[in-house]
């Protein structure tokens, strides 16, 4: 067996350093992230980036050499076209691999040349990319559902594997979305002691967080919506996969409209954008005589605070990172008063609502920021 190079960095670095790795085409796809069991994490870099970063090296399994390029070029000349600039600039800068299936971007194979080629491009492709099957990606539609426009370009099928923190997650890539940077959330999500108690996921999809409460939380029973078929087949494949079907109940369809209330201990609402349209669901649903916990993922921009700060402050850096973090805080107690009022109205009780931890996700762009509230509900 081939040994992979990895960084090995703290659970909380790990979304950073990923990014960053992914953005300068240095992070190896074709495995996934790993938790060791002393908490820290190995992300796995390609060997063409080993010289660049030599410190704080383990290793696990193998990985295949890139020739996406040799092959390509091999396939052109063989039909009288030139390997040129604008054809290298035409090849994926980035794709997700998902085992055997490489996910192209939208904006590679544009040139009309390619048309040339006829069927061999797709299985050309596929071997220098060490892949059994192609698919191009080319937006997450809005349809509510987040189903990602995918168009089949070599293979039978468009279901996947991925195995993440001892959890098997498989689904239809052409039909669900996999959240794959949120890593660093389920691993958090995956230390939580929720021995005992019943969690409701608002916002299922195929299980991203549901299984983790499962498997790794101790959870004594999670209920699961979500509306989007696909998804939910998907879901229970993988309920039953991980042999945790016996403790989850999948509810099928708007969670607006599920009937239960005074259950649960612990509500996820993992929607962004925003999730504001399940805070009354998720308060109805809180045990009304004990409370409990709300995860409440929002994307929060700062662009404002920033340009007031920019101005008195000569660092722009610090002051843009102390204006996401006064954003952050803003947002967190808008919600915290919100839910104490819901809350309130739906008990006729007074509640405290408690800013627990606000968790940075990811950033999507400068100064918007995927941040996750910890709310703890207790009625007065
Ligand atoms: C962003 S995905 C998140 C899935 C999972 N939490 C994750 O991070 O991978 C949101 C999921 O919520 C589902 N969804 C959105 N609004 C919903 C609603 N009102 N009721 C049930 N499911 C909903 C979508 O179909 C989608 O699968």
């Amino acid at each position: 067996m081939e040994e992979v190079p990895c960084l090995r960095v703290s659970q909380c670095r790990a979304q950073k350093l990923r990014e960053n790795l992914q953005s300068q085409d240095f992070l190896d796809r074709s495995l996934c992230i790993m938790k060791e069991p002393t908490g820290t994490v190995l992300v796995p870099i390609l060997h063409s980036c080993l010289l660049q970063n030599d410190s704080n090296l383990a290793f696990h399994h193998r990985r295949r050499g890139d020739k996406l390029e040799d092959v390509l070029q091999e396939l052109l000349e063989s039909h009288g076209e030139s390997w040129t600039k604008e054809v290298k600039d035409d090849l994926p800068r980035s794709f997700q691999r998902h085992g055997d299936l490489v996910l192209l971007g939208q904006n590679c194979f544009s040139l009309p040349l390619w048309k040339k080629m006829g069927n061999i491009l797709w299985p050309t492709v596929a071997k220098g990319l060490g892949a059994k099957r192609l698919a191009r990606m080319s937006r997450i539609s809005s349809d509510g559902f987040r189903s990602p426009q995918v168009t089949v370009l070599l293979g039978e099928h468009n279901w996947v594997k991925h195995v993440d923190n001892g959890i098997t997650y498989e689904f239809d890539v052409s039909k669900c979305m996999f959240s794959a940077g949120n890593i660093t959330e389920k691993l958090r999500v995956s230390g939580f002691d929720c021995r005992g108690e019943t969690v409701f996921d608002l916002y299922a999809g195929i299980g991203y967080f549901t299984l983790p409460y499962l498997v790794h939380t101790g959870a004594a029973h999670v209920h699961a919506s979500e509306w989007n078929p696909h998804a939910v087949e998907a879901l229970r494949k993988n309920l039953v996969t991980n042999r945790v079907h016996d403790r989850c109940t999948v509810h099928q369809g708007d969670n607006r409209q599920v009937q239960l209330c005074d259950i649960a201990d612990r509500v996820n609402l993992g929607l962004i954008p925003s999730s504001e349209d399940g805070w009354p669901v998720a308060c109805r649903l809180l045990k009304k005589t004990t409370g409990g916990l709300l995860h409440i993922h929002q994307n929060v921009t700062s662009a404002n605070v920033v340009a007031s700060h920019a101005v008195d402050d000569a660092d722009n850096s610090v002051s843009g990172k102390r204006a996401d973090r006064e954003a952050w805080q803003a947002w967190a107690d808008a919600a915290a008063n919100r839910i104490a009022c819901l809350l309130k109205k739906l008990t006729a009780t007074t509640w405290t609502t408690n800013i627990q931890h606000i968790e940075h996700v990811k950033s999507y762009a400068p100064h918007v920021h995927h941040v996750v509230l910890d709310l703890e509900c207790r009625p007065a």
